[in-house]
Order: C-alpha cells, then sequence, then structure tokens
C-alpha cells in the first residue's frame, strides 16, 4: 500500500449537484455527477502520482466506477455529509498505514494534471503538514494533509477560510495552492455554463 492517499467524496449521482435542480432534469443531473467523478478519475490517472485513490460514496455506481478502474470503492456507512463521509475514510485510510491524505472533491470540472502535480509537490516538503487550495466562491477544492487526522474537516460555507483558522490555531506549518482550474468548482448555473466544452470534452487531452 502507498503511504499517500486521495479521496474523493461523491454525493449519490441522483442527489448530488441540487443547486443545480432549477436547471437540470433528475437524469441530467445524474449524467453530470457521473460525469464529473469520471473526468476525476481521468486526470488522477492521467497524473500518474503514486498515490491510493478511495472513492467514498453512499452510491453503488460510484463505488462501481471507481473499482471498475482498479481503485478503492468505500460504501459510506451512513448519511454523516461531507465532513463524517470524509472522517470515514479517514479512519479506514489511517488503519492501511496511510501517512497523507489528499481530499479531492469529484466536482471539478477544469481541474489538470498539473494542479495534481502541484498539489502532491507542495506536500513533498517535510515541513509543510497541510496544502489547502480556495475555491473560488471561499470554499476548499483541495485539502492535503500530512499526516492524515492533522486537521479536523471542516467542509461547508466558507470553508477554506474556516480551515486555515483551525491550521493556524494549531501552529501547522501549511502552504496554500492557487490555481484557476483548481478555484473553479461547479455549483451554480453560472458554473454549469463556463464548463459546458470541459465536460464534452476528452478529460486528459482537452484540458492540459
Ligand atoms: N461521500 C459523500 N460525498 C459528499 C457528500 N456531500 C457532498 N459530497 C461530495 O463533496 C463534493 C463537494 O460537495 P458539494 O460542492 O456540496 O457538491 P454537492 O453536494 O453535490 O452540491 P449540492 O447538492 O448543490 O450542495 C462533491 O464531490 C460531492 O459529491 C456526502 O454526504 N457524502
Ligand atoms: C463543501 C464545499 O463545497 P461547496 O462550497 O462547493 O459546496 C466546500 O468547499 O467546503
Amino acid at each position: 500500500m502507498l503511504p499517500f492517499w486521495c479521496v474523493i467524496p461523491v454525493k449519490p449521482f441522483p442527489e448530488g449537484k441540487s443547486r443545480l435542480s432549477g436547471m437540470l432534469s433528475p437524469s441530467a443531473r445524474t449524467a453530470l455527477n457521473r460525469r464529473l467523478l469520471t473526468r476525476v478519475l481521468d486526470i488522477l490517472k492521467a497524473s500518474d502520482l503514486p498515490v491510493q485513490v478511495l472513492v467514498i460514496s453512499r452510491d453503488e455506481e460510484a463505488l462501481a466506477l471507481a473499482r471498475g478502474r482498479g481503485l478503492l470503492g468505500l460504501p459510506e456507512v451512513e448519511d454523516g455529509g461531507l465532513n463524517g463521509a470524509l472522517a470515514q475514510a479517514r479512519t479506514h485510510i489511517q488503519a492501511q498505514g496511510a501517512q497523507a491524505l489528499l481530499v479531492l472533491p469529484a466536482d471539478l470540472p477544469f481541474l489538470t494534471v498539473a494542479d495534481l502535480h502541484g498539489l502532491y509537490g507542495m506536500a513533498q516538503d517535510p515541513d509543510v503538514q497541510v496544502v489547502i487550495a480556495p475555491s473560488r466562491d471561499g470554499g476548499t477544492n483541495a485539502l492535503c494533509l500530512r499526516p492524515p487526522d492533522v486537521l479536523d474537516f471542516a467542509f461547508g460555507e466558507e470553508s477554506f477560510q474556516a480551515h486555515l483558522a483551525q491550521l493556524r490555531r494549531r501552529g501547522l506549518a501549511y502552504r496554500v495552492y492557487r490555481s484557476v482550474t483548481l478555484a473553479q468548482d461547479l455549483d451554480q448555473p453560472g458554473d454549469l455554463w463556463a464548463a459546458r466544452d470541459v465536460l464534452r470534452q476528452d478529460p486528459v487531452q482537452g484540458c492540459c
């Protein structure tokens, strides 16, 4: 087992992106969530990073998608929200000897191989305990922890500032990874319009 893990939390495809329910049918949202996860897994594969990839979800299809690629799929034991799912995944990977954890949400339509190399590269500094990537809307679009339990998960409203406040309180050594492509997640109707071309493209050829 590699000591560096990447955990991808995925809400059930039919439930995800509920903020887009005003413009997408349930089947379109399901297809969008499947496409978003597929693209992130494709970019991870193309990055060739030496990380163990685990998808945690209540959706059997999402787990099967991961397992079909030789990745790990961890059934979420309860609907504890995003932070609960990440805590469960962290317990699981620590039992496997994980020494570093990269949390990568599935809804990153512009994620690039360069972003993954940038995050991973920052995390290789032995003095760095946290690498955090802000989203455009004050959230957290990637969080790397060394060791995995060095910080409590605080995803949600204004999570970037919440994570920053916590790591500063704890006096942790951290780096901020800023990237236009990683800062863009997909939450609001405007995000969907911006991502329309990327989501149609080949995820590896079309992004780098
Ligand atoms: N496993 C798991 N993943 C979650 C959960 N809630 C959110 N996620 C995932 O975490 C990432 C970021 O979450 P959001 O941006 O809130 O995505 P979302 O929940 O689909 O969007 P909304 O339904 O509009 O809030 C996405 O990849 C979600 O699929 C959860 O309860 N469990
Ligand atoms: C939960 C998060 O994602 P979003 O802001 O996209 O809901 C977050 O960034 O903490």
